[in-house]
């Protein structure tokens, strides 16, 4: 599918809905020969949907190895996420964040294209921005590319090394990106996490948290939902987790922390 024979019309998946509960990073299917595999992403849908019960995808981020893909193969993933996640998923976001603006556009209009209903973006890492007006700049180029598509915030410090605080970016961020609909928080810094949903209550944007094994913290302080990769296979029992912390049952909730946190632990050994 190219932007120009889209059978999917521009935001048809769940127009309105709020970004919110668990969001599947998805990992980049390859052949053994390193091409990018779109023939299983079909089986992929279905298998988070019907196994995992979750029904959000992030494309192109770090657990897909966005960065390290071509253009042209970041864009052939958004299509067929978006083309085959039409009536079964709830939202496609895919991340259009690169180092290069012209390109980060490029995707981010290619996005809006093909009908994904939300962009997101990293900050600039190399020659990376010093403060928070350059940051709010580079982001609000690539957004209003896209002007009709919900526009989110990948904060990922330990990665990009860029450590504005998300607390102070998101004042007044509604005027320069009227399309700001939220954050990926991916960094430990809950205090940041908490002042930035304590100030912006009233702004209904998505909070969303990415370090899987602290999830529990996260939503003490108030997160809507989570983006990360332990979703694609721990899907069903981080959903527990949210349960039993909306019940409340905290210690329960507790027991569920600490089953992923064991299991994180074992995977992480394994580098
Ligand atoms: C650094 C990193 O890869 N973080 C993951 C987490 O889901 C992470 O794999 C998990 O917390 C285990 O450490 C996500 O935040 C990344 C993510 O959502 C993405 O793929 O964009």
């Amino acid at each position: 599918m190219s932007p120009s024979d889209t059978s999917t019309s521009p935001n048809s998946m769940t127009p309105g809905k709020k970004l919110e509960g668990l969001v599947a990073a998805a990992i980049t299917p390859m052949t053994p020969d390193g091409q990018i595999n779109l023939s299983v992403i079909r089986q992929y849908v279905d298998y988070l949907v019907r196994e995992q019960n979750v029904k959000n995808i992030f494309v192109n981020g770090t657990t897909g190895e966005g960065l390290s893909l071509s253009i042209q193969e970041r864009k052939q993933l958004a299509e067929e996420w978006v083309r085959q996640g039409k009536d079964k998923l709830d939202h496609v976001i895919i991340h259009v964040g690169a180092l290069s603006l012209p390109e980060s556009q490029d995707l981010a209009r290619h996005a809006a294209a093909i009908g994904a209903s939300g962009i997101a973006v990293i900050a600039p890492f190399f020659f990376k921005p010093t403060n928070k007006d350059e940051l709010v700049a580079f982001l609000q180029k690539v957004a209003s590319e896209a002007p009709g598509v919900p526009f989110y915030y990948y904060h990922i410090p330990p990665l990009t090394g860029v450590k504005i605080r998300v607390e102070e970016l998101l004042d007044g961020i509604r005027e320069q990106i009227p399309t700001f609909q939220g954050v990926k928080f991916s960094d430990t810094d809950l205090l940041d996490l908490a002042q930035c949903i304590n100030k912006n209550g009233s702004e209904q944007f998505a909070f969303l948290y990415g370090v899987d094994e602290q999830l529990l913290g996260a939503l003490a302080v108030g997160v809507n939902g989570a983006v990360g990769s332990t979703y694609n296979y721990l899907g069903r029992k981080t959903k527990l987790m949210l349960q039993a912390f909306a019940k409340p049952d905290l210690a329960l909730a507790q027991k569920y922390q600490f089953l992923i946190g064991e299991f994180l632990n074992f995977v992480i050994k394994l580098g």
